[in-house]
């Protein structure tokens, strides 16, 4: 499934006639002949926000010389990943007169990545996107497996569509002037999947955690690959989560009722998918499902990552409560949750009683 080329990982997600290629490697943007051969018309619109579009639009604009495009900008942060923002794209789209063989080229991190792919998958019920990830986090995980939407004030990702882009293209050379903090969160996202999948995975993050957080080069091409490989399995085998996807949300249903609690500023999303998953572990661990051992292996790895693992202080554990009830993965009005049987291994648990919800948030409450 991973292949070397030149120093360019390429990861392929096999979904038959929509099947694509995941990039990974230095000097990606600029190889422009690689990614612009993606391209089928001649209209592009390229989303970005404000922060990364000064930085990497110039790259990206080589490779669209002598086509009809345009820029679109978002403000940056998780606060804009709002309809709002989608209608305005669409609107960008009308202007640029984009046929249905036009092409959403998404710059940015997970933010970007998901309203541009709702974008694309909106105009005329959907044409072709291009993920260039430019955080660790959107390396990793959005850019893949073909998820997009946008949040409500209700909660996260409330709206959207499965709607797979053509290629990713994941230029590591970007990931110089990301903040510490957001390369941090993206690395909750790689334990994440070894968490879930990938117990030697797991292993082999606690013994190069040092060198992942000096951002060695070679150990951090192989996270990202390794994080990939078994992200784009999982959706090959089950695109559209009727089931074993539902695991890639570890740590989620916590995690996304704490970034809404904290108004999408308290914590970014890796942060809350950190503490979501201890979270996650401590209930397990309640319900007898795993050992305090692999509690303990999980935080210890997270800290040593330099994430969080507490709730913010002043948080409401009913409104958490309240929250989680509106997760998309619940049914028949109960919450439904993926629970951890310890390092390697994750589970779907139906009917998850919220006595027990509830007694995990108040003890980590402070
Ligand atoms: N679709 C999926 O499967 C999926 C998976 C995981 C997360 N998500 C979503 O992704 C979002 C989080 O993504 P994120 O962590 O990338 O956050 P983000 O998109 O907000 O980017 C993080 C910050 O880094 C900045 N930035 C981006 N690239 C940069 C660069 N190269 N140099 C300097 N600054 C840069 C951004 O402007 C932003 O301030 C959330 O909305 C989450 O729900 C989606
Ligand atoms: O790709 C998936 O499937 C995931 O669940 C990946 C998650 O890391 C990601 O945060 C995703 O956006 C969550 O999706 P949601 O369905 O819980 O909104
Ligand atoms: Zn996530």
């Amino acid at each position: 499934m991973s292949t070397l080329a030149s120093s360019v990982r390429i990861i392929d997600v096999a979904l038959g006639a929509r099947s694509y290629p995941v990039w990974i490697g230095p000097g990606l943007l600029a190889d422009t002949a690689r990614w612009r051969a993606m391209l089928r018309g001649r209209h592009a619109l390229v989303i970005s926000n404000t922060t990364v579009a000064p930085l990497y639009l110039d790259r990206v604009a080589e490779g669209l010389d002598g086509l009809h495009w345009s820029p679109f900008l978002i403000d940056d942060g998780e606060a804009h990943k709002t309809f709002a923002n989608v209608g305005r794209a669409l609107e960008a789209l009308a202007q640029l007169g984009a046929t249905r063989d036009a092409c959403v080229v998404a710059l940015g991190g997970g933010v970007v990545g998901d309203l541009a792919g709702f974008s694309a998958a909106c105009w005329m019920r959907g044409i072709d996107f291009i993920q260039m990830p430019t955080t660790l986090l959107s390396m990793v995980d959005s850019s893949v497996g073909g998820k997009t939407g946008v949040n409500l004030p209700a909660g996260k990702n409330l709206v959207g569509a499965f709607h797979q882009p053509r290629a990713v293209v994941a230029d590591i050379d970007t990931l110089a002037t990301l903040p510490d903090r957001e390369y941090r969160a993206g690395l909750a996202e790689v334990v994440k999947g070894a968490a879930i999948g990938d117990a030697a995975f797991f292993a082999w993050l606690e013994q190069h955690a040092e060198a992942l957080n000096a951002r060695e080069t070679a150990p951090l091409i192989e996270a990202i690959a390794r994080k990939v490989h078994y992200k784009a399995g999982v959706v090959a085998r089950d695109e559209t989560e009727q089931g074993e996807r539902a695991l890639l949300n570890l740590g989620h249903t916590f995690g996304h009722a704490l970034e809404t609690a904290g108004k999408y500023t308290a914590l970014l999303h890796g942060e809350g998918v950190a503490v979501g998953m201890l979270l996650a572990a401590k209930l397990s661990e309640r319900l007898g499902m795993s050992e305090v051992g692999d509690t303990a292996r999980l935080h210890r790895l997270l800290e040593t990552l330099g994430l969080p693992t507490a709730i913010p202080r002043g948080m409401d554990p009913e409104q958490l409560l309240a929250l989680m009830r509106l997760d998309k993965k619940n049914l028949a009005g109960t919450l439904r949750l993926i629970l951890w049987r310890g390092v390697g291994s994750a589970e779907i648990v139906s009917g998850v009683s919220e006595t027990d919800v509830m007694a995990v948030l108040e003890a980590a409450t402070h």
